[in-house]
């Protein structure tokens, strides 16, 4: 990444603009402003190129809470001047969802869901052409339900699956399907995979992660208003999804997946397990247990960032 900086400080123009963060809409570029509505941004009234430009790496996950935790805790890892309690909403205006800039860092909440995190996503893909970044990387760090493993255990997706385990994202376009690939970036998560295994507490896997649109029917469990199967139809379901790869199940890992692949985007989903599906499907651990587990994603992602900022050799 150092390298391609490098590049793009010199003149060799078309090397940057390769590098730069693209949109897939032949439209965006004849708008006279373009309002990131739900960000509460606007290409007319905030200059994104001075305020987002420098940004290498962005974060991304469901809770407000956490990802504005998660700022604070990567301003001390990177231990950069000022104080982390006082770093600054961004979308302040907006109460749909939260963002922070920390150094080369963005930190934002994108809600629960396709939908949710759909809308995030192209606002923010936007704001990083908007303004030019180049070479980013996107990470979205989540919690999940374990098909098969320990509560804890942190999942690094190799491939983002539907309900029926195809690594496809389902989009209604004008009343027609369009089928996305969800294909990410296989050295990424390999890279991940080995900073875990440089950190202490941190137990990680690489595995598929089925996304579904429903927490409760949507990931088979026997606990919501409504069940419309038995408990063998349940394990019977896990146990097709264990077999084909599948370790962990959420809610946006498809669409992150194939919006990041369409537009040329690096990404990676890491997960951290809660509970095991095969043994339950209430959340029974307690609040500090929770909270110390949705560290583990953020703390693994720290470790990849300061390596790639050259404070950690
Ligand atoms: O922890 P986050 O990032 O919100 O992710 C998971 O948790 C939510 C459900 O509790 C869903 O959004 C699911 O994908
Ligand atoms: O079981 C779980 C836990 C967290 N998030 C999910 O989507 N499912």
């Amino acid at each position: 990444m150092v390298s391609i900086l490098l590049n793009c400080m010199g003149n060799d123009n078309n090397e940057c603009i390769k590098h730069q963060v693209q949109v897939k809409n032949p439209y965006l570029h004849t708008m006279e402003e373009d309002i990131l509505y739900h960000f509460n941004l606007s290409t007319k009234t905030h200059n994104l190129p001075e305020m987002f430009g420098d940004t290498k790496f962005v974060c991304v996950g469901g809770s407000m809470n956490r990802m504005k935790a998660f700022s604070q805790f990567i301003h001390q890892e990177l231990k950069l001047p000022g104080n982390p309690e006082e770093i600054r909403d961004i979308c302040e205006g907006s109460d749909r969802y939260c963002m922070y800039k920390v150094g080369p860092v963005l930190s934002i909440s994108h809600g629960m869901g396709v939908p949710s995190i759909s809308i995030m996503l192209h606002e923010l893909i936007k704001l990083l052409h908007h303004a030019q970044c180049r070479d980013v990387v996107l990470f979205r760090l989540g919690t999940s339900g374990g098909v098969g493993l320990a509560a804890g255990t942190v999942v690094i997706t190799d491939k983002a699956v539907d309900y029926s385990f195809r690594p496809q994202f389902e989009q209604v376009v004008l009343g027609k399907v369009i089928t996305r690939s969800t294909e990410l970036d296989e050295g990424l998560a390999s890279e991940l995979l080995q900073c875990s295994s440089e950190l202490q507490n941190i137990p990680a896997v690489i595995g598929n992660t089925m996304c579904t649109h429903d927490f409760y029917e949507g990931q088979g469990r026997l606990d919501g208003a409504l069940c419309s199967f038995s408990h063998g139809e349940k394990m019977e379901y896990l146990r097709k999804a264990y077999e084909a790869g599948v370790r962990n199940i959420e809610m946006e890992s498809t669409v992150f997946a194939a919006m990041c692949h369409v537009c040329g985007l690096k990404a990676a989903v890491i997960c951290v397990v809660l509970l095991d599906r095969f043994e339950g499907d209430q959340i029974t651990s307690s609040h500090d247990v929770l909270l110390e587990y949705q560290q583990r994603p953020q703390i693994l992602v720290s470790h990849f960032i300061k390596k790639h900022l050259g404070l950690i050799v």
